[in-house]
């Protein structure tokens, strides 16, 4: 019986889950899950191969809402379906791997003090990536695990593109220069980009990554060039509560004239901005939409616009746009902002197919007209079976 790899992927708010079997091509998925809604009004649900709906569980208001109780829960879930089938690996979304890990990684004690060390680099993810490895160290020691970069795809950006305007020994002797994330949902895109447009593959390509964690990149040839994340997963694009892209004098003034200190800092632009901090009362998408709020649409409005420009901006950066990618949760579900960005993009050459960007689907789609000089695609992420190629790749 062929064996089975298992995927955590732990985000800020969620974690996702899905478990693959082995098979002599890609792994072949069983089930996936997710747990969202962390820390607010955390809810369990899981598909099955076909896509049916086998759990939709809002857990007990008593219950914990952290990481550490979501992976048992899903663990315990999992238990009747794995039935004394072996699990050949596990591979774990990592958020910052530094300078230290461009490449997948067998974890052991060093690479999880390795990790440790990064949780100031990446303080609303990488603690939250170490929890479920040390989880199922307990629960599975006898599996190996294997760690997988959101940062790795990023090291073919062109060194121009890495640094800041700092000192230059700031970068060479501290780290401190633009690393970039999402990777793993960046490279899932470039490596199904050939079957779906060689124009794009080949040549120059926006992704747009919207979630509840955002960022875009400028590929060239599948290779990453550019993206709006840098040092930490707070630059660039606002998101569901970080604030993106920000002047560095505002952090100064916080601490000279407000008189915050560094953990009220980062508290204010990780978990208090971004969406929830314009509109005052959600960081999600979906209740922005719903709601009449001026705020809500002031929210929804900064959202689209930055886009826009960060769009533009990594276009000039690789010589032009032959196409452009919407993925992740709101880049897969959300045609008002998908709509809003194209209309925006116009002058550039971007014609939206507006009843084509109308229609819901979880396949990848077309959704610019024919004559349209940029081709625009909505491409569901798959950072899973990313991940679950490189474990696999990783212990063969
Ligand atoms: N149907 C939808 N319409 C608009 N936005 C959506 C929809 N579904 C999900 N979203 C947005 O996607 C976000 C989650 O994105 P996802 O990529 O799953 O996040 P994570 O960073 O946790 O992996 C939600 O917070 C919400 O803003
Ligand atoms: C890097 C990052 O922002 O991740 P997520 O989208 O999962 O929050
Ligand atoms: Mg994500």
């Amino acid at each position: 019986m062929s064996e089975l790899v298992l995927v955590i992927n732990a985000g800020s708010s969620s974690i996702k889950f899905s478990l693959f079997e082995t098979s002599a091509a890609d792994p072949i998925v069983l089930f996936k899950g997710q747990m969202e809604g962390l820390y607010v009004e955390p809810k369990f649900s899981a598909k099955d191969a076909a896509d049916n709906k086998v759990a939709n569980e809002t857990l007990p208001s008593d219950a914990p809402k952290n990481h550490d109780y979501a992976l048992r829960y899903m663990l315990n879930w999992l238990e009747s379906r794995i039935e004394g089938r072996s699990i050949a690996v596990i591979g774990h979304r990592v958020v910052h791997g530094g300078t230290t890990y461009s490449k997948p990684e067998l974890v052991t004690p060093e690479v999880i003090a390795g990790l440790e060390a990064l949780i100031p680099l990446a303080p609303l993810h990488e603690p939250h990536n170490i929890t479920p490895i040390r989880v199922l160290e307990e629960l599975l020691p006898n599996v190996p695990q294997v760690t997988c970069f959101d940062t790795a795809f990023h090291t073919t950006q062109p060194e121009l593109n890495q640094l800041f305007a700092l000192p230059y020994e700031f970068s060479q002797k501290e780290g401190i220069r633009r690393y970039g994330f999402h990777g793993l949902s960046y490279e899932y895109i470039a490596s199904v980009l050939p079957e779906i447009d060689t124009r794009a593959a080949e040549g120059r390509t926006v992704v747009a990554h919207l979630g509840n964690g955002s960022s875009m990149a400028g590929l060239l040839g599948g290779r990453c060039q550019l993206t709006t994340m840098g040092f930490t997963a707070l630059d660039g694009l606002p998101m569901g509560t970080r604030c993106g892209r920000i002047d560095a004098g505002v952090v100064l003034h916080l601490m000279n004239h407000l008189k915050m200190d560094a953990k009220q800092i980062e508290t204010l632009l990780y978990k208090e901005s971004g969406l929830l901090g314009l509109s005052g009362f959600s960081s999600d998408m979906r209740d922005l939409e719903n709601s009449d709020s001026p705020r809500a649409k002031l929210a929804v409005e900064y959202f689209a616009s930055s886009v826009v420009r960060e769009a533009a901006s990594l276009a000039a950066a690789i010589g032009g746009m032959d196409a452009l990618v919407f993925t992740a949760g709101i880049g897969e579900n959300d045609a008002n902002t998908r709509k809003a960005v194209c209309h925006q993009l116009r002058w550039l050459g971007v014609e939206l197919d507006e009843a084509a960007n109308a229609v819901r689907s979880s396949e990848p789609r077309r959704i610019s007209l024919a004559d349209s000089k940029i081709a625009v695609y909505v491409i569901p992420t798959n950072e899973e079976l990313m991940i679950a190629r490189q474990a696999l790749a990783c212990i063969a």
